[in-house]
């Protein structure tokens, strides 16, 4: 978004700010405006008059110059024969549009205006600007005429239809334009005022999942949804429309919408946006489930060939002998791995069956989980997915699991969304099957605290660690009051940097895949009003909290540690790539990786013996040196400076970097020492040289596959796709797979031809749309 030309802007909009005989006075003001005859069949300058009007007479609610050009350049590249515009007022979007519509080669632009006054204005200077040949004005409420427009046969599809009207009738119009087939895929639509005001249901069912919008129409939802449109903008018109009539229509939920927001400003300068959505003809959804598909039958010989070959391998090679307990059969353990659809979950498992001599199971919410067919387990058990309303049937499948197979020791690698759930089983687990029952995972209360990210900073706060400037925002107000004000809520501060020019970051606090996208916005913007309006798009509400948190520039860490008894025992500090698809670990004796291990051993301790489970945090490292560390170097202390944004109370992928450490299995199996037996300098670490990690299937689409489309579209050079293609060569060649081991193959074939196709099938059957795939988490991101 560029920035607002304050000498463009229009007076501002007062209380009464249109139908006051202010319609008529521009038709004046035109009309005897000294240029006439220049403005006379041009649509530019008729459109410069209306603008002199609003900036130096009053206030005038048109789409104006800067969201103007955001549909010009939509037409420029949509070409439609039809558009349809809902609101007219005036006539200066019509104007803008019509000329463009012309422009492009379109045939008819419709203004629909239901106040019979407006539309006669917009007729006088449509005819003004030489446009009557191609627009259309209609007078009547929105719904009715285009239901009229539609039976009479005079309007048959919208190519592109501009909504400007009664924001609460936005929904319900497009929903009777789906449900005459008026909007159809290869229809664009493009909707005003969807910052300022504002309109949120409009906004949710452009942006909802086809499976979503049918569970809506089961249930019968129709007419205007008002909520979160501000009040005055729903009496907008009440004045002469005493009670306002919207369109029953249900819509056609099978419609896949692809929406996106593009920011930009009213002809005040106040910041608004328009929201642009796309039907798309070749659904773009529909085409990358198809061509991943495509892509898995396609690779099903080479995997299988590689399959074979390590069975081959196996049979050629002297099987080592399997690791006897001391004490025979009665020293065997039963261990029980949940997550193995996962990497995490799949390494930690193998490295036990491998170098122990007890007896592994695993566990998970998938079916198809690719542990469930590896050797390292002797037996396989399908979970209850958690369901975030009701945890009971997923903690009670695994208490039974627990109890049915007299678990000894239980290793979660649960996912996000499990993580309080397995808190809550470690407790009840323990009192079912005594104090001889070991469990890596951390209680449910831990676990809140450490993983949701207020309470963790308020926590490392207390430590004394040094911790970014954070807070916590219930409403779009506590954050504008740092931002704009520049207070902390708490009223003091304790910053060593200056204020001055400080940068934040606005986070959900809890799990929501959408506004992560939108998390590296850094605010505050340039000026107030952007910054405000900004705030205000977010759903900041109590039930919905964001940290405002510090943003520092610099790069990335991410750790994975086990945590015995309050004991650090293993333990890993790597840079965060982007996805997280490729893991290289820090030498262990690296200032940097020695700094996160104190970090950690510091908050082990702090827990006490209660504490086991897996732990990890994140970390950003400042390129610039700041203060704190000028302080520490003064001090004699290291001049490291590592600020913890975030703790998983779980294990991280990066326990992959361990496959090839036998001493991982020991660390785990310490949990059944005594604590006296742990030492803090035996802390295991991934065996050298260590390799690095990637995940084929990523690397094939995203360094082999998308650069080659990237050409093809335009968006990248040869030179890129070389790139791309020599480093996915050089991590075949020189790095580990995440999945695939000669010794235990088959869980690689069934990620790729079994369990992701699946998955794309679900996607495509329940048009749940994804915008990224995480390979070894196994997780998809709605989109
Ligand atoms: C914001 S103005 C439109 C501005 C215009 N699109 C422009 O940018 O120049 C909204 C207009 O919608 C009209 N309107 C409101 N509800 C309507 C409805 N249900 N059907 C048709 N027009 C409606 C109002 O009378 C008003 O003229």
């Amino acid at each position: 978004m560029g920035s607002f030309d304050q000498t463009k802007a229009y007076a501002p909009q007062e209380d009464t700010f249109f139908d006051d005989g202010r319609e008529i006075e521009l038709l004046h003001f035109v009309y005897s405006h000294p240029n006439l005859e220049k403005i006379r069949g041009s649509p530019k300058d008729v459109l410069a008059a209306i603008d002199e009007y609003g900036r130096t007479q009053k206030y005038l609610m048109n789409v104006g110059e800067d969201k103007g050009r955001i549909v010009t350049d939509l037409i420029a590249e949509v070409k439609p024969k039809t558009m349809v515009e809902l609101g007219g007022y005036v006539g200066y979007s019509c104007i803008l549009f019509g000329d463009a519509v012309r422009k492009a080669g379109g045939q008819r632009y419709y203004s629909l205006e239901r106040n019979p006054e407006f539309a006669a204005v917009i007729m006088s200077l449509v005819d003004l600007a030489g446009l009557s040949d191609v627009v259309k004005v209609v007078v009547g409420s929105s719904d009715a005429s285009l239901a009229r427009l539609h039976s009479i046969g005079t309007l048959e599809h919208i190519d592109l239809m501009f909504l400007d009207h009664y924001k609460p009738a936005y929904t319900t119009d497009l929903k009777l334009c789906e449900e005459l087939e008026l909007v159809t895929p290869g229809s664009v639509l493009a909707a005003d005022n969807v910052i300022k005001p504002g309109n949120p249901p409009y906004l949710e069912y452009v942006r909802s999942t086809v499976q979503q919008k049918r569970e809506n129409v089961k249930e019968g939802k129709k007419g205007g949804n008002v909520e979160g449109i501000a009040e005055k903008n729903v009496k907008q018109y009440a004045n002469r429309y005493k009670e306002e009539k919207f369109s029953q229509s249900l819509g056609n939920p099978n419609l896949v919408y692809e929406s996106k927001l593009v920011n930009s400003f009213e002809p005040t300068g106040v910041p608004d946006g328009v929201e642009i959505t796309r039907v798309p003809i070749y659904c773009r959804h529909v085409l990358k489930n198809v061509l991943l598909l495509f892509l898995s039958v396609l690779m099903v010989p080479i995997s299988s060939t590689l399959v074979v070959l390590s069975f081959l391998y196996s049979k050629l090679r002297q099987a080592p002998r399997p690791i006897e307990p001391h004490n025979g059969d009665a020293g065997r353990k039963t261990i029980l791995v949940t997550g193995t659809s996962m990497t995490k979950g799949l390494t930690i498992a193998r490295l036990l069956s491998q170098h122990s001599p007890h007896r592994i199971i695993g566990a998970d919410i998938s079916a198809l989980s690719p542990g469930r067919f590896s050797t390292s387990l002797s037996a396989f058990h399908k979970l209850t997915a958690p369901d975030g309303n009701d945890a009971e049937p997923y903690i009670d499948s695994l208490l039974s699991i627990i109890r049915k197979e007299r678990v000894d020791l239980w290793i979660s690698c649960s996912s996000v969304v499990a993580a309080v759930e397995d808190g809550t089983v470690v407790r009840l687990a323990e009192q079912a099957m005594g104090e001889n029952f070991k469990a890596i995972q951390f209680r449910d209360d831990v676990v809140e605290t450490l993983h949701k990210k207020d309470k963790f900073i308020d926590y490392i706060g207390s430590l004394d660690l040094t911790i970014p400037e954070s807070h916590r925002c219930t409403s779009a107000e506590e954050a504008l009051y740092v931002l704009v004000k520049g207070k902390h809520a708490s009223g003091h501060n304790d910053d060593e940097h200056g204020r001055d020019g400080r940068k934040y970051i606005l986070k959900p606090i809890g799990v929501d895949d959408r506004a992560r996208n939108n998390m590296m916005t850094l605010l505050p913007f340039r000026t107030v009003e952007e910054t405000k309006s900004y705030v205000k798009s977010l759903d900041i509400t109590p039930s919905n909290p964001f940290q405002l948190q510090q943003f520092i520039q610099g790069e990335e860490y991410c750790t994975h540690a086990l945590i015995i008894r309050g004991k650090v025992t293993a333990f890993v500090a790597c840079p965060s790539s982007e996805m997280l698809m490729h893991y290289f670990a820090l030498p262990a004796e690296s200032q940097l990786s020695q700094a996160m291990l104190s970090f950690t051993q510091r908050v082990a301790k702090d827990r006490g013996e209660d504490f086991t489970g897996h732990l990890s945090f994140d970390f950003l490292v400042p390129s610039a040196i700041p203060m704190a560390a000028e302080k520490r170097r003064r001090e004699g202390q290291p001049e490291v400076v590592i600020y913890p944004i975030e703790c998983n109370p779980r294990a991280h992928t990066a326990v992959a970097l361990f496959s090839s450490t036998p001493q991982m299995a020991s660390a785990y199996l310490s949990v059944f020492e005594s604590t006296s037996t742990l030492q803090d300098e035996e802390i295991v670490t991934p065996r050298i040289p260590t390799y690095e990690y990637y995940w084929v299937g990523h690397d094939l689409v995203t360094l082999l596959i998308l650069p080659v489309l990237d050409i093809f579209w335009g968006l990248a050079s040869a030179d890129d796709a070389v790139q791309g293609w020599l480093e996915f060569c050089e991590h075949v060649v020189g790095w580990r797979d995440g999945t695939f081991t000669f010794e235990d193959p088959v869980p690689f074939w069934v990620l790729y031809h079994v369990y992701w196709p699946m998955k794309f099938l679900e996607s495509l059957w329940e048009g749940k749309r994804w915008s990224r795939i995480n390979v070894s988490t196994t997780k998809m991101f709605a989109d």
